[in-house]
């Protein structure tokens, strides 16, 4: 494991990437559910769901307990086959494309996967290594900034951190594996407001940069906050689809009747 790295708050600055929306085919889909189905033991679990995700874009599944957003999730990370239809992501069958699909994609539980006695520099260097990918210190260094990770912490044991700065290094890592895609699991609970607003801020960012972002979750108010499109999950099936108007949010209120009604 390499050494801290000092750097200056005028280094931070110039190193911190301009965002830019010019090069963003946002009518590419990166996300395909169509027809998907998927029973266990004769219990019907998901029922024809249809969903798209297009490059860019911040979709939100959102149903309640035991709607079937874990599974649809499991299903796209190709822990669940389907027992019909088809789920492709980056243009490849997930059955088929494991392997190439787990490479595109940067999943983060609910609670992040990393190694509380290591440093968050560790951790990303050593799931860098798993994947055989070689960042220098500076790389490193460029993401946390992005992420907006306090200098002071890089180089800290995990297990001091916040939640919200777990999610920070987990985001960092996906940065730096260059993975387009992100399946985030309830990516806002627990998080106190600040730590959603910068974590909303940075999916925004990264979704600007051409990311492709599909979290799912049960809270109706954060969905409408960051999503560009809300699909609503009530027993296994895709009840309804909102969409954020032209730079606006969707209609929390609305989206909550709906939810109230259909949700559960
Ligand atoms: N391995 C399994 N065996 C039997 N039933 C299962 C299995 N996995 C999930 N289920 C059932 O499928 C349904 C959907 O579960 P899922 O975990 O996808 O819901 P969820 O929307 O993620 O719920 P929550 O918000 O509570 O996490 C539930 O009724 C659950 O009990």
């Amino acid at each position: 494991m390499t050494a801290v790295n000092k750097i200056t708050s005028i280094e931070l600055q110039t190193v911190k990437p301009q965002v830019s929306t010019t090069q963003i085919d946002k009518a590419q889909s990166i996300i395909e559910v169509s027809s998907l189905n998927f029973s266990i033991k004769n219990k019907v679990i998901l029922k024809d769901l249809n969903f798209t995700v297009n490059k860019g874009e911040i979709y939100a599944l959102l149903g309640g307990n035991g709607a079937g957003k874990s599974t649809t999730l499991k299903t796209l990370l190709g822990f669940n086959k389907p027992t019909d239809g088809s789920v492709k992501v980056a243009g490849k069958e997930v059955t088929q494309a494991l392997d190439f699909v787990r490479g595109k994609t940067a999943y983060l539980p609910e609670s992040a996967t990393l190694y509380p006695h290591l440093t968050a520099r560790e951790n990303v260097e050593y799931f860098l290594s798993l994947a055989d990918i070689k960042k220098t210190d500076e790389q490193i260094n460029a993401a946390f900034i992005r992420v907006d990770l306090q200098q002071d912490a890089w180089d800290r044991h995990m297990q001091t951190y916040s939640k919200g700065m777990r999610q920070k290094t987990a985001i960092a890592l996906a940065i730096l594996r260059e993975a387009p895609i992100f399946l985030l699991d309830e990516p806002t609970s627990g998080l106190d407001p600040v730590a959603i607003d910068e974590f909303n801020q940075l999916v925004r960012e990264l979704a600007l940069t051409g990311a492709t972002i599909l979290m799912v979750t049960h809270d109706v108010y954060g969905a409408c906050q960051v999503a560009n499109r809300i699909g609503l999950l009530s027993a296994g099936e895709l009840v309804g689809e909102f969409d954020a108007p032209q730079n606006g949010r969707i209609d929390t209120e609305q989206v909550h009747a709906a939810f109230a009604q259909r949700g559960a």
